[in-house]
């Protein structure tokens, strides 16, 4: 131990243990706590510590943390005062957009320039047991080839500043575990790590908002632009029984023309897109107290393209898509949440519409007399299941595409493969104002397709081996097509031939024979299957209508006979 320390030791000792007499304090602790003398000598003796030093030092601590907590308030008090005075601010909830958009401004103009060393990365969300209730957005890059989500940094909790148009920012990232780690005196910033729950505050220099706006408006162009390329695709998701637009994808752009239908069809669709999102459209609309609304219907069999289509338009007009795949609903008040929070221009999805309102169309069956033929069957009981799985309902429907909550100025687009069974009430215009059929491939697009999957590819440095000339690549293109029956295969199964032989026009163009006979001949097998599977549906449907009637009758033999009911059966009976 120093001379000093002794020194202090001493005055200390003096000054509240008194000396060493007996009739000091240290004295009278010595005699009252047993074995202290014991410990202080030990310490002495093997540690080089000197007890009554150390009480010193605390008691002196104890005596002064009091008033510098006192000063740490006052000076609190003084950077709010002075906070209030001399800045602006604009808070952000944590489950806004624009929360995200400016963590990703910051992150992309700030961070890396500034070479902060305290930061927050995040990759993709894990869904564990732990973690799944804090799930977040998760973005996908198509594009990048990368098996891994890229990392990105984020500001962690805390204050930023930087420098924006000649104003000084701070961006305060507010944790929500604050309470917490405070009183365990633990900085946000090593306690926990943010998970985009936190709100934001933006702050600035200046008592006016003004800049705040402008820097606003930069993070939401900032994000636009990254996203120009890629169309956001936001589906729905079930979290804790409440349905919410959560899930984000990021989704290259699909251009118009790689979607292959009647050219005619596909340019009008266009026009009375670009001529309903003009804003003198919605004038006249308002104007005339019309609801500015537009609703598609996109029908056709499975693989022609309806989903591709939504995308591409998404893409054509820069909207965001919003998919809701309708069987999956499970109650309106879902579907009414998920409408609710739609933003007010965006194109939203109904997959697979047919999956509601079977009891609608039931009665309009029953209304107009209509008699189900053995094919309608058939379909029913495809309808059935799905009804099982959606308890979303036709009225629930209806309500979100034009009841008086529904937002307006949105762009709805259904699907269906089976438009002829929806209910009159959905296909009215207002509700779907066009039906767009998409069906199997004409001769014209497959040739389309055939250009596009052998194409060049602009973004290779040379020229890939199989590559055939421009003319060349006609004349095949020509060839294939016309070897292909018009309007007798999806799309879909074009296009899974010709992947299948990506690097072999020649051999796409010599092997289209042989591929269309196996296919007739799997489409007849597959025909001859149903049709055997209808022919012992009806015979087992015959039966039980049967032993419905035996049993009828022998109850009217007991005088138990109902006669409405053997009516229904008798007319059951007839049907089949
Ligand atoms: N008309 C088309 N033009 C170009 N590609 C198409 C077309 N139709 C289908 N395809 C291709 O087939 C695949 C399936 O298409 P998509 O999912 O759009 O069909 P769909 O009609 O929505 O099917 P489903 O009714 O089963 O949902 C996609 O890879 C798409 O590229």
């Amino acid at each position: 131990m120093t001379k000093s320390s002794n020194r202090l030791t001493a005055l200390a000792g003096t000054l509240l243990l008194g000396s060493s007499d007996g009739t000091s304090i240290q004295g009278f602790v010595e005699r009252s706590i047993p074995g202290f003398s014991f410990l202080r000598q030990f310490f002495a003796t093997w540690l080089r510590i000197d007890l009554t030093a150390l009480a010193t030092a605390l008691t002196i601590l104890g005596t002064i943390s009091g008033p510098l907590q006192d000063l740490q308030g006052i000076a609190l008090k003084l950077y709010w005062w002075f906070t209030k005075l001399f800045t602006s601010s604009i808070s952000i909830t944590s489950n806004d957009r624009l929360n995200r958009e400016i963590l990703n401004w910051i992150s992309n103009q700030i961070l890396m320039q500034q070479g902060t060393r305290i930061l927050t990365a995040r990759t993709e969300n894990v869904q564990t047991d732990a973690w799944y209730q804090r799930s977040n957005d998760t973005e996908r890059n198509d594009l990048t080839f990368e098996k891994r989500v890229p990392i990105q940094y984020l500001p962690t909790f805390g204050t930023t500043w930087f420098i924006y148009e000649y104003h000084i920012f701070l961006v305060r990232r507010i944790s929500t575990t604050t309470r917490w780690t405070q009183m365990n005196g633990v900085p946000d910033e090593y306690a926990a790590a943010p998970e985009g729950d936190e709100p934001l505050v933006i702050m600035c220099l200046g008592r006016s908002v003004e800049p705040i706006k402008r820097f606003l408006a930069t993070c939401r162009d900032f994000s636009d632009t990254q996203r120009e390329a890629f169309i956001t695709v936001r589906a729905s998701k079930n979290d804790y029984s409440r349905e919410s637009w959560d899930t984000t994808t990021l989704r290259p752009i699909r251009p118009m023309e790689t979607v292959h239908f009647d050219e005619t069809t596909k340019a009008e669709l266009v026009a009375d897109i670009v001529n309903y999102l003009n804003p003198a459209t919605r004038r006249f609309y308002t104007a005339r107290g019309i609801p500015y609304r537009r609703g598609y219907l996109l029908h056709g069999p499975p693989g022609t393209g309806k989903t591709s289509l939504s995308l591409a338009l998404a893409g054509r007009f820069g909207l965001e898509l919003y998919l809701l795949h309708i069987p999956s609903v499970r109650e309106d008040n879902h579907l009414e949440n998920l409408f609710a929070a739609l933003p007010p221009r965006c194109i939203v999805l109904l997959e697979d519409i047919d999956a509601v309102g079977i009891k609608g169309r039931q009665h309009t069956r029953e209304d107009t007399g209509d008699e189900d033929n053995n094919e309608d069957d058939s379909d029913t009981d495809t309808d059935s299941n799905n009804a099982y799985h959606s308890r979303c309902t036709l009225s629930g429907l209806l309500n979100v595409l034009d009841g008086v909550a529904s937002q307006e100025g949105r762009i709805v687009f259904m699907t269906s493969n089976m438009a002829h069974k929806l209910d009159k009430a959905l296909v009215r215009p207002g509700r779907i104002d066009k039906m767009i059929f998409l069906g199997n491939i004409s001769q014209k697009s497959a040739e389309l397709m055939f250009l596009r999957m052998y194409a060049p590819d602009q973004r290779e440095a040379s020229p890939l081996s199989f590559e055939l000339n421009h003319e060349d690549l006609q004349k095949a293109a020509l060839e294939f097509s016309t070897q292909i029956p018009e309007n007798i295969f999806t799309p879909a199964q074009i296009q899974g031939y010709l992947l299948n032989l990506r690097s072999s026009p020649d051999q796409a163009v010599t092997g289209i024979k042989a591929w269309i006979s196996e296919e007739v001949r799997m489409i007849e097998v597959g025909r001859a299957k149903d049709k055997k599977a209808m022919a012992q549906r009806i015979k087992k449907r015959k039966e039980q209508v049967l032993l419905k009637l035996s049993k009828l009758d022998r109850e009217s033999d007991n005088e138990i006979f109902n006669e409405v009911e053997k009516e229904t059966i008798d007319n059951e009976a007839k049907k089949i």
